[in-house]
């Protein structure tokens, strides 16, 4: 069975998920995972990592019940429940169906995970959690800062802070209009965000211009009374093709 699957799969390119579906490689072996892979593919499921852990203080897991309260719960079958939000789930690896990489080794295909992902520790790095609004003009994130993201001593890392607004706006872009590229990110940092807090990450679609969207984003304690951060960031819409020619 194992054998057949690789055979079918194998013959069709990229099920990267959420991206449009490339056209099919050249067929060549060395483009066919073994078949063990493809049924560990298949049938081994994936950790979201948006759902809460042991790791979420009081404040995350409040936000958390706050906007789950207000968001469409999906189940097979059943229809939509009119809410305003939907939380998105979030996974460590796309490239794990992305049989068709005509330029990732093997090794980077096997072992690429997502950057605000890829720490086993609950707690240490980036945990956060993402609504968007069914209307898809915002997202909100709740984020928790864990103590490996430290930059000056006790807050969190510019750069850290800079990759969650990248993600937050990134994931918001993708969710109108996959898959997208960012092309250009400014951020204005206003005020420290201690190490362990847990803050509102806030993007709001500006506007769309062809390909490009505009999208404006702000940090802030979670009552709302102390901006963090304001950024704005432009995402162009591209094929999969660029992405595979490296
Ligand atoms: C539900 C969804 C779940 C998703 C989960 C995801 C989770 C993770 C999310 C994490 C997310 C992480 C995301 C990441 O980390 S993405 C990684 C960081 N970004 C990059 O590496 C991008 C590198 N750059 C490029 O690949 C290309 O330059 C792109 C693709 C951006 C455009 O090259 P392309 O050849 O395609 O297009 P074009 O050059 O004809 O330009 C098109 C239009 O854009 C305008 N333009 C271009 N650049 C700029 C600029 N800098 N300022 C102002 N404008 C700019 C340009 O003038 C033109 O305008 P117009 O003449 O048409 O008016």
């Amino acid at each position: 069975m194992a054998r057949n699957l690789a055979r079918i799969l194998g013959g069709c390119g990229s099920l990267v998920p959420f991206m449009k579906t490339p056209a099919c490689p050249p067929r060549n072996s060395s483009s066919i995972p073994p078949a063990r892979t493809l049924v560990q593919m298949l049938f081994s499921k994936s950790r979201d990592f948006s759902l809460p852990n042991s790791s979420w203080g009081e404040e995350m897991m409040r936000l958390y019940e706050f906007y789950n309260g207000q968001s469409d719960v999906e189940t097979e079958g059943e229809e939509n429940q009119g809410r305003e939000w939907k939380r998105l789930p979030s996974y460590n690896r796309s490239l794990k169906y992305a049989t068709g990489g005509v330029y990732l080794s093997k090794i980077i295909q096997s072992k690429a995970r997502l950057f605000t992902r890829n720490i086993r520790e609950p707690g240490a790095a980036f945990e956060y959690v993402l609504f968007i609004n069914k209307e898809k003009e915002r997202c909100v994130c709740v984020f928790q800062a864990g103590h490996l993201l430290e930059g000056p001593p006790g807050h969190v890392h510019g750069g850290a802070i800079a990759t969650m607004i990248d993600t937050v706006t990134g994931t918001h872009a993708s969710a109108i209009s996959a898959p997208v590229m960012t092309a250009n990110l400014n951020i204005d940092y206003r005020s420290p965000i201690p190490l362990g807090s847990t803050v509102l990450i806030e993007s709001t679609l500006e506007k769309t211009e062809g390909r490009k969207l505009y999208i404006s984003c702000k940090v802030t304690s979670t009552d709302g009374s102390k901006r963090h951060t304001d950024a704005t960031a432009l995402f162009v819409s591209i094929s999969v093709a660029h992405l595979l020619k490296g």
